[in-house]
């Protein structure tokens, strides 16, 4: 048991590591197909190895990130100013007053918009191109992962969801997540001195919103995922490996199959994490609905219809730990 301490109140949670089922990209194809459903059916979380991602893209985008985080503040500010592209943001999350211990860059992941973040680096164009390789690499592989759920879900039209991120038009976002190393100074060990055993929240609980996230991370843990309502599930970091998770609209797609899991990212008292997450999301105009195959007499439509544009507006309109999918829930249906 840990008892995260914060100034107004004192929390108590139960912490359960965890080992998320780990996917061989390279393995037989039919057991992985298994294996991914399987995991996004009981965790919406999985570690995929042998992933194919060029381990010279990674490392030039972890780089990426340290340059970036490593300026002062102000130069943070001035380089990469919030616009509708993304921009640089510490410690607010979103625009209704998140807080967390986190400084993060978001990046529309869109080819045309990467061109707007010239100013991040001093190499304008060594930046670009490092973010554009590593976002069509991922992207690749967030698609290969969709239709081999697709096909393991029995969906005859295996591009169904794939087909969303591919898009020119697809909405996908990149973040660049930092948590500077801290001590939580209101949690004190039995003599009295700060406790180094005692995290504070870096980003706090939420669920993504879009389809499917890959989420990459140096060798420091904080990701934090709760299968169980305050039980929280440390993940063991693994930087040769893709954490992939199902965002709101994949359980929506897969008519409640899949879970969206929610989780966090709390700090560390000796070593900073950064993390690149991949947000892969349909056009804005996309209709979310799932495939017919999904929907049966034992398991009618959990969900109504609607636009990304919709689920966007209401999701960046609500706080982050709100659970705003359940406003999209046919009210006669109950999970
Ligand atoms: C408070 C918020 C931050 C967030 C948009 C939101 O209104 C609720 C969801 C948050 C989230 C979580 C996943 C991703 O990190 C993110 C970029 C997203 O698409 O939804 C963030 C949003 C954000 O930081 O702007
Ligand atoms: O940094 C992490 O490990 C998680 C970040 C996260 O959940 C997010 O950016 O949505
Ligand atoms: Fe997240």
């Amino acid at each position: 048991m840990v008892v995260i301490a914060s100034p107004n109140s004192i929390k108590t949670e139960q912490i359960l590591p965890i080992d998320l089922p780990t996917v061989d990209l390279a393995a037989e194809r039919s057991m992985v197909i298994k294996l991914i459903v399987k995991a996004c059916e009981d965790y919406g979380f999985f570690n995929i190895i042998n992933h194919g991602v060029p381990h010279d893209t990674i490392t030039k985008m972890e780089k990426a990130g340290f340059d970036f985080f490593a300026k002062p503040l102000a130069q943070k500010k001035q380089d990469a100013p919030i616009n509708p592209f993304g921009g640089y943001g510490c410690k607010n999350i979103g625009f209704n007053g998140d807080m967390g211990e986190v400084e993060y860059l978001l990046l529309s992941a869109t080819p045309s918009s990467i061109a707007h973040f010239k100013n991040i680096s001093n190499d304008p164009s060594n930046f670009i191109s490092t973010v554009s390789a590593y976002r069509e690499a991922v992207r690749e592989l967030a698609c290969e992962i969709l239709e081999l759920m697709a096909e393991g879900l029995g969906v005859p039209d295996t591009l169904v969801f794939s087909r969303f991120i591919r898009d020119l038009d697809s909405d996908s976002l990149l973040r660049f997540n930092h948590y500077p190393p801290i001590l939580n100074k209101d949690c004190k060990d039995k003599d009295n001195s700060p406790s180094h055993n005692h995290s504070k929240v870096g980003f706090g609980e939420h669920s993504d919103p879009q389809i499917l996230t890959i989420l990459r991370s140096n060798d420091v843990g904080g990701l934090q995922i709760s299968l169980q309502d305050g039980v929280w599930n440390p993940v063991t970091p693994d930087p040769s490996a893709f954490c992939v998770n199902v965002g709101d609209l994949l359980q929506v797609m897969t008519n409640g199959r899949f879970v969206s899991v929610r989780h966090r990212a709390v700090t560390n008292s000796h070593k900073c994490r950064m993390s690149v997450a991949y947000f892969g999301a349909p056009p804005l105009d996309a209709c979310i609905v799932a495939p017919s195959v999904m929907v049966t007499p034992q398991r009618p439509s959990l969900f109504k219809p609607f636009t990304w544009d919709e689920y966007k507006k209401i999701t960046y309109s609500l706080k982050l730990g709100e659970r705003r999918i359940d406003l999209f829930r046919n009210c006669t249906q109950l999970e």
